[in-house]
C-alpha cells in the first residue's frame, strides 16, 4: 500500500525514515463511520463550506477546532443529518448521536425518562436507562426532574441518552464550554472513560485548544470553508496526562501551531 497518498500517516522519526506508519495503517483499516466527498455548504451567498473532504473511522477521536462563524456546528449538524449540505457525496453511519452545549432535556420527563426519548426498549426500557445514568455515575438521580440537577448532571444525563443508543458516531459540540472549570475536568475524565468503554468514532467542537489537545487523537481545524490543519497527535501523547506533562515542549509547539492557526497569538481560549 502507498503511505503517501494520505499526508496523515507521513509522520518521520529522527532518522527521517517513516514512523509508526504500521499503526497508521492499522488504525485506517478501520471502518469509515463517516465518508464526505466535495461537500459543500451555502447559507445565502455566503460559503460555509466550500467542498470538505472528510473520513471519520470507527474509534477516532476528533476535535474540531475553528473560528466564531467558520462553520463547525453546521458541518456538526450535516453529520447528525440535523441540516442538509447543498452537494457532495456524504456517507455517514445511522446510529448517531449528538450532545450540544444545553441538555435540552426535557423539563417534564424525570433523568431516566430523558434518557429513553425517541428510543423504543420495551419492558427492559428502565433497566436500560438506569445502566446508563449508572455510566455516567448517576444512578441515584434516575428519577430526578432536570430542573433538580445541577448543570453537570444534567450534561451526564445527555451523555446517557447519547450512549443508550449505542452510537458508531458521537458528535458533540461544546458539550462543557457552559460548565466550570472542575466540572470540566470531570467531564473531561467521564468521556474519555466512556469512549474507552464504548470506542465510537467521537467528533467534538470546541474552542478549547487545551481540551482539544487533551482529549483527541486527531485535531481538525475549520478555516475558510476548508479543513486548514488536520494533525494526529503523537500515539504516545493521546489522553496521556503525564506524558503530555513530560512532553510539555512538544505539547506547548502544538498548542501555538494551533492557536496560529487560529489567529490568536497567546491564551488558550478562541473567541
Ligand atoms: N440557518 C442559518 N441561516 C443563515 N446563516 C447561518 C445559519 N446557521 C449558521 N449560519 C451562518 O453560518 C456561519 C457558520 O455558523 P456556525 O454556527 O456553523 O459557526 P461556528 O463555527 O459553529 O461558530 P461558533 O464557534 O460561534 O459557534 C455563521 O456566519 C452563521 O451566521
Amino acid at each position: 500500500m502507498n503511505v503517501a497518498t494520505n499526508p496523515r500517516q507521513l509522520v518521520a522519526n529522527d532518522d527521517g525514515e517513516p514512523a509508526l506508519v504500521s499503526e497508521f495503517l492499522a488504525a485506517d483499516r478501520r471502518e469509515p463511520v463517516v465518508h464526505f466527498t466535495g461537500v459543500a455548504k451555502k447559507f445565502g451567498t455566503q460559503t460555509i463550506l466550500d467542498k470538505v473532504d472528510l473520513t471519520l473511522r470507527q474509534g477516532e477521536f476528533v476535535a474540531l477546532l475553528g473560528a466564531s462563524g467558520s462553520g463547525k456546528t453546521t458541518l456538526l449538524r450535516i453529520l447528525a443529518g440535523l441540516d442538509q449540505a447543498n452537494e457532495g457525496d456524504l456517507r455517514v453511519a445511522p446510529n448517531r448521536s449528538v450532545v450540544f452545549q444545553e441538555h435540552r432535556l426535557l423539563p417534564f420527563r424525570r433523568a431516566w425518562r430523558n434518557v429513553l426519548l425517541g428510543t423504543r426498549f420495551g419492558r427492559n426500557a428502565r433497566a436500560v436507562a438506569e445502566k446508563a445514568l449508572a455510566e455516567v455515575g448517576l444512578a441515584a438521580k434516575a428519577n430526578s426532574w432536570p430542573k433538580h440537577l445541577s448543570g453537570g448532571e444534567a450534561q451526564r444525563v445527555a451523555l446517557a441518552r447519547a450512549l443508550v443508543r449505542a452510537p458508531a458516531l458521537l458528535l458533540l459540540d461544546e458539550p462543557f464550554a457552559a460548565l466550570d472549570a472542575l466540572t470540566r475536568i470531570r467531564m473531561h475524565a467521564l468521556v474519555e472513560a466512556l469512549w474507552a468503554e464504548h470506542k465510537p468514532a467521537v467528533l467534538i467542537v470546541t474552542h478549547d485548544v487545551d481540551e482539544a489537545i487533551l482529549l483527541a487523537d486527531r485535531i481538525l481545524v475549520l478555516k475558510d470553508g476548508r479543513f486548514s490543519l488536520d494533525i494526529d497527535v503523537s500515539p504516545a501523547l493521546v489522553r496521556n496526562r503525564k506524558a503530555q506533562e513530560d512532553a510539555a515542549e512538544d505539547v506547548n509547539h502544538l498548542k501555538h501551531r494551533l492557536l496560529s492557526e487560529l489567529g490568536v497569538s497567546t491564551g488558550a481560549q478562541i473567541q
